[in-house]
């Protein structure tokens, strides 16, 4: 019998670490309180690129935190675009996976806000179990969660390798970050934080297709996080097509948990909502989402959809976008259609881990039976 191969252990990354995590590894180790200070430092702030750059501590400890931890585990594998435009970063992991990470330069109206900031927006999972149709993220299924320091050291890469402060994120790469909810939340608080990223919890967005539970209890977090809803779909019937999340959560389950959202916070909801032609973009289906977001005072960001190699779907002309645009704004609605930079950004997260990932032949190539039929306005 052939023993099946080992995966390579996942490296210990300081990056993942709180301070009552390191001041504790640093009392096991009989080491003074002021060193766990000192290795806080070094990780977060001075971003050291290993354990053996941490120059003011002693050769013996730096021996012994090199036989367990690192400070980085991921490569820069490849990165598209230039300095003004999106750019985005293929990152390889320790175990030869990758995952996708953009960084939006500043932007004037990106996501709904105006903003002069430099937004990345992150992975959380190696690909996606929840199977939307029309994405890239979970076309060859999923791999594996990424792990807190995972999630922070993207940040990290992207900081050191562009030379620029990131100060605004959103979790709207690769994965659904509400179902690897544990990391996602302590790296969250690790970015948060002054001893470490430092990015105001304001600025970093959540996005989910929909996960009722996990944004109830998200609502009870304390951190003033934006959540940003994939919609995508104003009926149960639209949504059971194309997201099949919208079998488990309905949307009468989903705006429950909207509701708890919002009586908790002040933040307005945003809803993300693709227009793919015949399949989503009925005039019925403005009306209902104008209801829908009114409800809830939520404002909608339309995204005219992005084509996935391999997938049929195509975006309406741009009359019609602009025609399901005016039923929100002649409602009341605080409607924005993304069609200039980053209406591609999140769609091509997926895209290019696909492609390295089937050329190097880790995944076969999932290009699917993705196809569904549906009518104009269903
Ligand atoms: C890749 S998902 C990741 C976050 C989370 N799983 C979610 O669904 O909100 C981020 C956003 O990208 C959108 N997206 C996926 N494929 C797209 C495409 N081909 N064109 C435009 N947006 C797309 C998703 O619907 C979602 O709003
Ligand atoms: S849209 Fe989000 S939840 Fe759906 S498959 Fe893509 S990454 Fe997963």
């Amino acid at each position: 019998m052939t023993a099946a191969p080992l995966k390579p252990a996942a490296p210990l990354s300081l990056l993942g670490l709180t301070p009552p995590e390191i001041t504790s590894l640093m009392a096991e180790l009989g080491e003074p309180a002021f060193r766990a200070k000192q290795v806080i430092d070094w990780t977060f702030a001075k971003r050291a690129v290993s354990i053996e750059a941490m120059s003011n501590l002693s050769k013996g400890l730096r021996q012994t935190l090199t036989e367990k931890f690192v400070t980085r585990t991921m490569t820069i594998a490849t990165v598209t675009g230039s300095k003004d435009t999106t750019r985005k970063f293929l990152l390889k992991l320790h175990d030869g996976r990758f995952v996708e990470t953009v960084l939006i330069p500043a932007n004037p109206a990106l996501y709904g806000e105006a903003s002069d900031r430099h937004t990345l927006c992150v992975s959380s999972q190696v690909g996606c179990a929840y199977d939307c149709k029309f994405c890239a993220s979970g076309l060859a299924g999923f791999t594996r969660n990424l792990t807190t320091s995972e999630i922070v050291e993207q940040i990290v890469q992207v900081e050191a390798y562009s030379g620029e402060r990131m100060d605004n994120l959103v979790f709207m790469g690769m994965g659904e970050p509400l179902s690897n909810y544990s990391n996602v939340i302590k790296a969250i608080e690790i970015l948060n934080a002054e001893w470490g990223i430092g990015i105001g919890a304001r600025h970093m967005t959540v996005s989910t297709s929909g996960l009722a539970p996990q944004i109830k209890r998200l609502a009870d977090f304390p951190l003033q996080i934006r959540l940003a809803i994939s919609l995508h779909g104003a009926s149960d019937e639209v949504r059971n097509k194309i997201m099949p999340v919208n079998e488990k959560y309905n949307l009468d389950e989903l705006f429950e948990a909207l509701a708890y959202w919002r009586s908790k916070r002040k933040q307005h909801i945003t809803f993300e909502y693709i227009l793919i032609k015949d399949v989503n973009d009925g005039l019925d289906q403005a009306h209902r989402l104008a209801k829908r977001a009114k409800g809830l005072d939520a404002k909608v960001n339309l995204i005219p959809y992005n084509t996935v190699e391999g997938l049929p779907w195509v975006r309406p002309s741009e009359p019609h976008q602009d025609e399901f645009r005016d039923v929100l704004l002649n409602a009341g609605v605080k409607a924005t259609l993304r069609r200039e930079k980053g209406h591609d950004i999140a769609a091509a997260c997926g895209q290019l881990r696909l492609r390295q990932e089937t050329e190097l032949g880790i995944i076969e190539s999932p290009i699917p039976e993705k196809r569904i039929t549906i009518n104009a306005g269903a």
